[in-house]
């Protein structure tokens, strides 16, 4: 394994942001960490680098305990990127080239048109590219990436996406945070982290697992949203057609209710999307770990 983490707890005083959290990554593998904000899903990756102690547990990072050497083959862009704003792109890239022993190499040639300009004066999108770039330089065997679009338009998340592709394909391990589902949907493995937890893992279709939802078809499908939305069903509009996170028993209670208001409509059980089984893991998860404060996506009908 590259990174892991086993059985790892972080406490902050009194809260504790990360618990009990067991994790791998593997050679060539995109490994996401799907979580909210808050989740913990920086933390975990704070004590994987050894940045952080764990409160309990251990990390390891190729074998051994993170250190100072072992970091060395990682490639790390954290969300504020790591880089010097007030620095050009090339000055920020033979600083990462010296400390990483491989003074003389040039700014790879897609980045040159940027050569000359400071880091903070780029779009978000080609900072990421630099901090990408600087990340790579250097062949890390493992990647590690906190929100790597944030804040990136789709055509630059698809580039930075083919690098992420790329870098495994090449045999590094590159281990993902992300709150986005598009981003989530392309790992490899994913660990679904819920206050601290890791709730949910496996790859897109085990985490989804057997979770279904309701397709609700109607003419009038604004009255019918209306409708479910007056009954507290976290109803979602997909152009028409309505989706109802709840599990297929509902399907009479939702019909009726429709039928009731003179709505003629079809409900048919569908399996559930990937964002649909995660705001179902979150429920569960709340609910199982906080009954008080639960109440997210799923079931919040009267
Ligand atoms: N040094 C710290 N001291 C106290 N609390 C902290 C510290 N670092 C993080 N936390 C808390 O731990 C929790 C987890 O934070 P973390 O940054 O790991 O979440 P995250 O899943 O990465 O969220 P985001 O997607 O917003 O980055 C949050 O409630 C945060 O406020």
């Amino acid at each position: 394994m590259l990174a892991q983490a086993q059985e790892v707890s972080v406490r902050f005083g009194s809260f504790t942001a990360v618990r009990a959290v067991n994790m791998t990554v593997g050679p060539g593998e995109v490994v996401g960490l799907l979580g909210a904000n808050g989740a913990g899903k920086t933390t975990l990756i704070r004590v994987l680098l050894g940045l952080l102690r764990p409160s309990a547990g251990r990390a390891r990072l190729f074998g051994s305990r993170p250190s100072l050497e072992t970091r060395r083959s990682v490639g790390y862009v954290p969300q504020t990127l790591g880089l010097y704003s007030d620095l050009t792109v090339r000055e920020n890239w033979s600083f990462a080239a010296s400390a990483f022993g491989r003074a003389g190499t040039r700014v790879p040639a897609d980045l040159r048109p940027w050569e000359d300009d400071l880091v903070g004066g780029l779009s978000l999108g080609v900072a990421r590219r630099v901090a990408f770039a600087v990340a790579l330089s250097h062949e890390p065997k493992l990647f590690v990436l906190d929100e790597p679009t944030s804040g990136v338009g789709p055509l630059g998340a698809a580039r930075l996406w083919q690098e992420i592709r790329q870098a495994a394909e090449q045999g590094a391990g590159v281990l993902v945070t992300t709150h986005n589902m598009e981003e989530a949907e392309q790992c490899d493995r994913l660990y679904v982290m819920v206050a601290g937890r890791v709730e949910a893992e496996g790859a897109v279709a085990e985490v989804i697992g057997d979770r279904t939802v309701l397709e609700v078809r109607c003419a009038d499908w604004m009255r019918a949203y209306q409708a479910l939305d007056d009954h507290g069903f976290a109803v979602q509009a997909h152009g028409s057609v309505l989706r109802v996170p709840v599990p297929p028993g509902e399907r009479d209670t939702v019909t009726g209710l429709l039928e009731r208001a003179g709505m003629d409509v079809t409900v048919r059980v569908r399996p559930a999307g990937l964002e649909e089984a995660f705001m179902a893991i979150l429920g569960d998860g709340r609910a199982a770990h906080d009954p008080h404060g639960a109440q997210a996506g799923g079931s919040a009908h009267a």
